[in-house]
């Protein structure tokens, strides 16, 4: 379906940022393996959220959402989620947590389009008392696998790639004890987050170390987070201090993590805003300018992709923040920049769209491992920009736009993030996105959060 743009005459407004996706899955995940009950506020309900439900109810938790019309089980028809519900505030996720894990699917669990269900599922699987197969679609079976299926073998975890090509589908037998191991933090920081989740309740708890290059290292300090919220107790040199909300997210430190076997104890827990989500709202305003007030964006968030708003900042936007809201003002003009993208890897097509948009260069570089994602976003945003005819060139690590864009269609190759992002290049020139209907993996109701700040994006099916 082709995703298409028009803009009214004045854009912005109020609008409440949709629930993260990553702490989302960690909450539904960690309390499904919890000792209790726990209720989560507020979650993301998105196809891939849904995997994390799906999975975990396949190990004998017990998940019931509540406050989406018409949701039974795993059946939630995601076009009631972005049709009745602007905001998510009235939905909330009862959870059971299994006390044996074992895994009650007699089919592979397909994990749709679920990079991160798939990477922390894995080794969690490995606790399980029989074994377990995860396949998805054919995305997911381009996403690596390797560097997670040796790090745990010393750990005693025992999965495969059934095509011999450390990709999906994974089998995975019974087997972690927990222990000691090392794994290079270059590819995906999700390797991480997998073995410290599962090594926490392992039988021997878990000494890791990450070696070299370390990536998307905030989605680790999400891990932490809600494993704390959580009851675990976790001793690490992630941080430089040990206030870390003053993190030193260097590109080339290891770190170390030592993790006792505990148990996790459910918790109510709140799920907060998702800067990644919310730089498509702030973005849209940035380009036509306006004013924009994003709420339930939190000024001590550990989500790296909160550097959307140096970005914007320094592309030439007003930004003021609030303790749980980002107000943004824009004349419509902005300037490209040079920026390391390393930690905040789902910030790249939007600050390349935002870079096309601009006067004069922008360079995004550190992002090499956005060539491992729902598709090779560097080389698929060069190719889709490209079709625009703007002037853009491929790093190995990022990109060099000079801008220069005109109207087109492009092609989201069913990737997310490429059709919410080219969406914002129609507020300056018309746009239709192939494969647009995809938003729906993150953002369900993308389309209705646009129309709330005066973005008219829709599906035109004809
Ligand atoms: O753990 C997570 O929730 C995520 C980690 C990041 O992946 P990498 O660590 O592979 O960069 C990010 O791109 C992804 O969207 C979500
Ligand atoms: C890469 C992403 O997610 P995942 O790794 O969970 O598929 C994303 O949301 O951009």
């Amino acid at each position: 379906m082709l995703l298409k743009v028009k803009k009214l005459s004045e854009i912005g407004g109020i609008v409440k940022a949709p629930p993260s996706k990553s702490y989302t899955h960690r909450a539904v995940i960690i309390s499904s393996f919890a000792n209790g009950e726990s209720t989560l506020h507020d979650p993301l309900i998105s196809q891939d959220t849904l995997a994390s439900i799906k999975a975990s109810k396949c190990f004998g938790a017990e998940l019931e959402v509540i406050g989406i019309p018409n949701s039974y089980g795993d059946e939630i028809d995601i076009n009631n989620v972005s049709k009745n519900i602007t905001g998510h505030d009235k939905v909330s996720i009862n959870v059971k947590g299994t006390e044996n894990i074992h895994n009650y699917s007699s089919n592979a669990i397909d994990l749709m389009n679920s990079g991160t269900t798939l990477r922390i599922m894995t080794s969690i699987a490995g606790l399980a008392d029989n074994g377990v197969i995860f396949t998805g679609d054919s995305s997911l079976k381009t996403r690596p696998m390797g560097l997670l299926l040796e790090a745990i073998k010393p750990l005693g975890g025992d999965a495969v790639s059934i095509e011999g090509n450390e990709k999906p589908p994974i089998a995975i037998n019974p087997g972690f004890i927990g222990g000691k191991t090392s794994i290079g933090g270059n590819v995906s920081s999700q390797f991480i987050s997998s073995i410290l989740i599962a090594g926490a309740i392992s039988k021997l708890g878990i000494e890791l170390e990450v070696k070299g290059d370390f990536i998307s290292k905030s989605y680790v300090a999400m891990t932490l987070d809600v494993m704390e919220k959580f009851g675990i107790k976790i001793d690490s040199d992630l941080f430089t201090k040990h206030d870390d909300c003053d993190r030193d997210l260097k590109k080339s430190s290891s770190a170390t993590f030592k993790i006792s076997p505990q148990e996790y104890i459910g918790a109510d827990y709140v799920i907060e805003g998702d800067y990644s989500s919310a730089s498509y709202l702030l973005g849209a305003v940035a380009i036509a300018g306006g004013e924009i007030t994003v709420k339930n964006l939190f000024k001590d968030s550990k989500q790296g992709d909160k550097l959307i708003i140096d970005v914007l900042r320094r592309m030439g936007a007003k930004i003021s923040i609030g303790n749980d809201s980002v107000t943004l003002t824009s004349s419509g003009e902005l300037n490209g920049i040079d920026i390391d993208l390393h930690d905040a890897p789902d910030l790249l097509l939007t600050v390349a769209v935002l870079g096309a948009l601009a006067n004069g260069k922008t360079t995004i570089y550190g992002v090499r491992h956005a060539r491992f994602k729902e598709t090779d976003r560097i080389a698929k945003c060069a190719e889709e920009l490209k079709k625009l005819h703007c002037n853009v060139c491929e790093l190995e690590d990022g990109l060099v736009i000079e801008g220069g864009l005109s109207s087109g269609t492009v092609n989201s190759h069913s990737d997310h993030r490429i059709a919410m992002a080219f969406s914002l290049i129609g507020l300056k020139h018309e746009i239709a996105i192939d494969n647009g209907e995809v938003f729906d993996v993150s953002f369900p109701n993308f389309i209705e959060a646009m129309n709330e700040i005066g973005v008219v994006v829709y599906l035109d099916n004809s």
